[in-house]
């Protein structure tokens, strides 16, 4: 056998690249890894870090409209160029302790495009060439511009050209897109003090797989801080002027806005690495094929994250990275599970959910029981000023186990960890409701759901256990 300068070649450097790279690395493989623009990625250059730190904020300046009642008064008022600069202050932070570890662990850095020349040979730049056993293509995605809205600098831009560059002049702000970036973003410069004009087609997160109740409850809470989407409204053409930029609805009015940002989707991006010259088979929508390996039609390359899964979200990225080195490690250890991964929303509420909703328990046959909690009289809830929401637990009545939970409201994507990591357990609901829960907490409202399903679904027996086999 051939050999070759690396164990791995990882293309790409978000969290799919990244984790990858580093998991490889703890597990004594030698490692290159390829980028072509920022380290980290659209995650953490103009995705989820800097958005966290925006969404941080926003639930501040939320926060505070509640503030008089507790006897703390005052205004708060936000400045985008300074919310600007505290998140490229994080990002930059963490990017060069990405850096840093990668260097401590003795991953090789290129930086510029990488390209298959052959199925183990990569090339950077058209230069520099290099070989590796096993390769993982973690290139992630584009935004999707839309022929009505092209891109035009500082007045209709994407969300990596809003991180990127310091924000546009002008409050008035047309945000475009029903999807998450759409619900996110038109909360986010709300409260940032734009004023905003969120124009979709559809009901925000219509397609996302949360439940009516998560919707309705996020519907309300923007509604109250002032923030609602103008529905059947997209946007048919866009006009730049001098003053901004005028947009044309399908009931044939206009409106003026001072920029526009877009939230219309992303594309999988498989530009410039030649993966059809070396056998790497794309879907019709250009996503990588991979199998439940996370390998691809070439068995040694490996695809991961937004480049082979339209979920597109970093918790995927991140999921996949493990099992395609596990599968690299020790080939056929380890098999894709989309669903224990969660995914949320940071909006007005964070909405989290992972593993199967009702709708999708029903379809594979299970007969749905849902445990239901709400923070409505929960006393850290209450004490935060943070009282919607709730918990709802989806159990498979008839094997009595746990498949799948929603978590709404403040620290939803903190808690939703407890469920994610009980839906492989087969005695998931004793294990919630055995568990020691500190008090006041949010968590707490767990175990009112899970007891639900005992009081209100007959689950005595899966929810409590029969106590007497375990009497030592
Ligand atoms: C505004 C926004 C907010 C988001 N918030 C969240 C969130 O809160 N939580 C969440 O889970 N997800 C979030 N996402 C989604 C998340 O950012 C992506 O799912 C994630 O970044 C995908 O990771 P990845 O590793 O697949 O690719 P990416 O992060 O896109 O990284 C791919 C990297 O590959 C590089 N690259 C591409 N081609 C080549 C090449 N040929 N050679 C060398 N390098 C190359 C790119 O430059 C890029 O740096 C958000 C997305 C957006 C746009
Ligand atoms: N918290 C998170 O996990 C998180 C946050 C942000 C983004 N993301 C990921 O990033 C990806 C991109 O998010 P997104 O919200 O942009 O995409 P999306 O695919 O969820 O939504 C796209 C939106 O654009 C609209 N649209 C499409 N074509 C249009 C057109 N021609 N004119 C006007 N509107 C049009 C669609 O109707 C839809 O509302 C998603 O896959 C998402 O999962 C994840």
């Amino acid at each position: 056998m051939p050999v070759r300068d690396f164990d791995l070649a990882v293309i790409g450097s978000g969290p799919g690249g990244y984790r990858a790279a580093v998991l490889a690395a703890l597990r004594g493989l030698s490692v290159a890894i390829v980028e072509k623009g920022d380290w980290g990625g659209t995650c953490l250059n103009r995705g989820c870090v800097p958005k966290k730190d925006w969404h941080h904020t926003a639930m501040l300046i939320a926060a505070s409209h509640r503030l008089a009642d507790r006897g703390v008064d005052g205004t708060w008022r936000a400045d985008l160029m300074r919310a600007w600069r505290h998140q490229r202050r994080v990002v930059t932070t963490v990017r060069a302790s990405y850096l840093d570890y990668m260097k401590r662990l003795g991953i090789r850095t290129f930086a510029g495009l990488g390209a298959l020349r052959d199925p183990h040979t990569v090339q950077v730049n058209g230069g520099e060439i290099f070989t590796a056993e096993h390769v993982i293509v973690a290139t992630g995605s584009v935004p999707f511009i839309p022929e009505t809205l092209p891109r035009v600098e500082g007045r209709i831009l994407t969300t990596d050209d809003l991180f990127d560059q310091p924000p546009p002049p002008g409050r008035r702000v047309a945000v475009v897109g029903s999807g998450v970036v759409g619900t996110e973003m038109a909360f986010i410069l709300a409260m940032l003090g734009c004023e905003v004009l969120w124009l979709t087609h559809a009901e925000p997160l219509s397609r996302a797989g949360f439940s009516v109740p998560a919707l309705k409850l996020l519907r309300q809470r923007l509604a109250d801080l002032g923030v609602a989407a103008r529905t059947r409204s997209r946007v048919q053409s866009a006009r730049v002027t001098a003053q901004g930029v005028e947009l044309t609805l399908p009931d044939g009015s206009v409106e003026r806005v001072d920029w526009v940002l877009l939230g219309s989707g992303r594309r999988p991006c498989t530009a410039g690495l030649q993966l059809e010259a070396v056998g790497v088979a794309t879907d019709a929508h250009g996503f990588v094929m991979v199998d439940e390996e996370q390998r691809t039609t070439v068995p040694h390359i490996f695809a991961i994250g937004d480049v082979a899964n339209p979920a597109m979200t970093s918790n995927h990225a991140l999921a996949e990275a493990t099992v395609a080195v596990a599968n690299i490690v020790a080939p056929g250890s380890r098999r894709r599970a989309p669903h224990a991964v969660p995914t949320l929303v940071y909006s007005a509420l964070e909405l989290a959910r992972v593993g199967l909703n009702e709708d999708q328990a029903e379809a594979q046959g299970l007969e749905s029981a849902v445990g239901f909690a709400a923070f409505e009289v929960n006393p850290a809830a209450l004490a935060q000023d943070a009282s919607e929401g709730f918990v709802r637990l989806v159990a498979d009545a008839d094997r009595g186990t746990l498949v799948g939970a929603e978590v709404v409201g403040a620290e939803a994507s903190e808690l939703i960890h407890l469920i994610a990591r009980e839906l492989s357990n087969p005695d998931a609901l004793s294990s919630l409701a055995r568990a020691f829960y500190n008090h006041p907490t949010r968590a707490e409202e767990f175990l009112n759901a899970v007891e639900t399903l005992a009081s209100k679904w007959g689950m005595q027996r899966q929810v409590f256990g029969d106590e007497r086999d375990r009497i030592p």
